[in-house]
């Protein structure tokens, strides 16, 4: 077997808070992730998905326990810049044009203007954002500043797209036509997505594998395939198989 691309061994996370009372978030994770799948977390509010997020992303030291990218450390691989990240809210600059946001990282890396612009025309036009580079944030509706924040994380083209909860401010259409073009994105630049949400239906659409945490403390509950075809659209979610892998999972959460 092919070594995984990711490896979360033994992964336990303590918080102490000041009353001298241990919160235990992550209790003995492990989970491998192969090279270009995509990956949801799924649980209700505090459960450990963001602490395991910030762990991989090299945000936060685990307690005890490991985590390796293609052998390396978190902090090497961030160091290297091979994560992209998009957060709930995609926190743009409100004086900056979209494209001068997207470019944020890539001025920070002094990368050459001409390959700035060049990839800045590249993932405008993957978010399918190509004519409003010149528009500023305030301009711009929920759905589509998610979609700046998309950009900014794939413009140093990074191995690794991590994402926690980027949808869950949005109203359910925009969500669900979120989710078809990032899967559009996905399926054109190939790279391992670890995809934190609360929503089953979500997980269930987007993922190859769901990996369902329960809480107090965070714990791996099971891992489901998601053996549905792809390229996923719309009408998936109205098919049997999709509600299955729904039921099932929400059946997995029962008594948490
Ligand atoms: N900095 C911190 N200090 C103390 N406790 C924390 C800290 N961050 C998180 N926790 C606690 O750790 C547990 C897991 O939190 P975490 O934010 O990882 O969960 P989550 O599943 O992402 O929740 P949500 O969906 O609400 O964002 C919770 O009990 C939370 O209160």
């Amino acid at each position: 077997m092919s070594t995984p691309e990711i490896q979360i061994k033994d992964v336990n996370m303590i918080y102490k808070v000041n009353d001298g009372e241990d919160i235990v978030a992550l209790n003995n994770v492990n989970l491998d992730i192969k090279e270009g799948e995509f990956i949801s977390l799924l649980g209700p509010s505090g459960c450990g998905k963001t602490t395991l997020l910030r762990i991989i992303a090299d945000l936060l030291q685990p307690t005890s326990g490991s985590v390796t990218l293609r052998g390396q450390t978190p902090r090497a691989m961030r160091l290297q810049k091979k994560y992209g990240i998009v957060f709930q809210n995609p926190v743009l600059y409100d004086w900056r044009s979209v494209r001068r946001n997207v470019c944020m990282p890539m001025e920070i890396m002094k990368i050459p203007k001409k390959e700035r612009t060049a990839r800045i025309d590249q993932t405008l036009d993957l978010v399918g954002l190509k004519d409003f580079g010149s528009k500023y944030p305030f301009e711009l509706s929920g759905g589509m500043q998610q979609r700046v924040g998309i950009a900014r994380a794939l413009a140093l083209d990074p191995e690794f797209l991590l994402m926690d909860e980027p949808f869950s401010a949005l109203d359910e259409f925009t969500r669900e036509k979120l989710n078809e073009d990032l899967l559009e994105i996905w399926r054109k630049t190939r790279k391992t997505v670890i995809f934190v949400t609360h929503n089953i239906a979500e997980s269930v659409f987007l993922s190859d594998r769901v990996v369902v945490l329960s809480p107090h403390p965070g714990r791996v509950s099971a891992v489901v395939d998601i053996d549905l075809p792809r390229p996923r659209e719309s009408s998936l979610r109205e098919t049997s198989e999709f509600y299955e892998y729904v039921a099932k999972i929400r059946k997995s959460f029962e008594g948490v």
